[in-house]
């Protein structure tokens, strides 16, 4: 008998989620499973709903007033959108990275301690062991440890893109969605942020969008592939790009379109 490895538990879960911006449909009836600790990467052409998608995993989707949904979304078998879910709890719970760094003009110290300060943390000893630990985990630490007074915009793109992780880091989330975090960064800065994901799906489930297939085939463990507003297909990212059951998904991965 081969060894089968147990099967993930899942974090979230989204069930015939459909939105719209007032009456154009973005997303229709996607249904997909993300697994806790794992990388779940969402592909597709230009416009064809991931980050609608992406966003509406944390409400961030409210923040557009045409936008409503049917369908429910679960975050540990809740439904996100029940009268008991706290949004700006959901929000801590379910953090951002965004395609474009956007570190706050503060110092790097301020910009990671931002949401810990929000929260009502003041105590000075405390936000350090956190700010310290939150760039430990972004890998970022070894770099600005001399300089944490000094402001985050004298950061290099790459380093900002860290910070930014970092920062959402902080405040201890369960689940990180990243919408295009390393498309405005050269190749080595990419490698590192891919590097980090790696590193980061130890503890936090992972959710990213990327237009770059040799990224998603290089961090995720599963790929989603979006297609005009629906989920054409979900697996094991190995199969997705190597097997994919649906035509659609064979020849935007082979690059026929895209
Ligand atoms: N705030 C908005 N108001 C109205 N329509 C929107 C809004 N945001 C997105 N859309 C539309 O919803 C559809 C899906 O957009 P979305 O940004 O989710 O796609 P995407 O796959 O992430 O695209 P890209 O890869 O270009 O970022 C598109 O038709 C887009 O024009």
């Amino acid at each position: 008998m081969t060894f089968q490895p147990p099967s993930p538990r899942i974090k979230m879960e989204a069930r015939e989620l459909t939105l719209r911006y007032g009456t154009k449909v973005a997303i229709n009836k996607v249904s997909i499973a993300i697994p806790e600790r794992q990388v779940t990467a969402l592909i597709g052409p230009s416009g064809c709903g991931k980050s609608t998608f992406l966003r509406s995993l944390n409400r961030m989707n409210d923040l557009i007033t045409s936008s409503n949904h049917t369908g429910t979304i679960l975050l540990d078998g809740a439904s996100i959108h029940d009268s008991h879910m706290d949004v700006v709890d959901l929000r801590r719970r379910v953090g951002m990275v965004f395609q474009k760094s956007n570190p706050f003009p503060k110092s790097i110290f301020e910009n990671v301690a931002y949401g810990l300060r929000v929260g009502g943390m003041k105590d000075r000893a405390e936000l350090s062991t956190r700010v310290e630990k939150s760039l430990r985990s972004a890998a970022l630490w070894d770099e600005v440890k001399d300089r944490l007074d000094e402001s985050a915009l004298g950061l290099s793109g790459g380093q900002q893109q860290r910070l930014c992780i970092a920062r959402a880091l902080a405040v201890e989330p369960e689940v990180l969605l990243m919408d295009e975090p390393a498309s405005a960064l050269d190749p080595i800065a990419t490698a590192k942020i891919e590097e980090l994901i790696h590193e980061l799906k130890a503890t936090y489930t992972i959710a990213i969008v990327t237009h770059n297939m040799q990224q998603a085939a290089r961090v995720s463990d599963r790929t989603a592939f979006f297609y005009m507003g629906e989920l054409v297909e979900c697996g094991p990212t190995e199969q997705i790009f190597t097997n994919p059951r649906e035509k659609r998904t064979e020849d935007y991965v082979t690059g026929k379109f895209g």
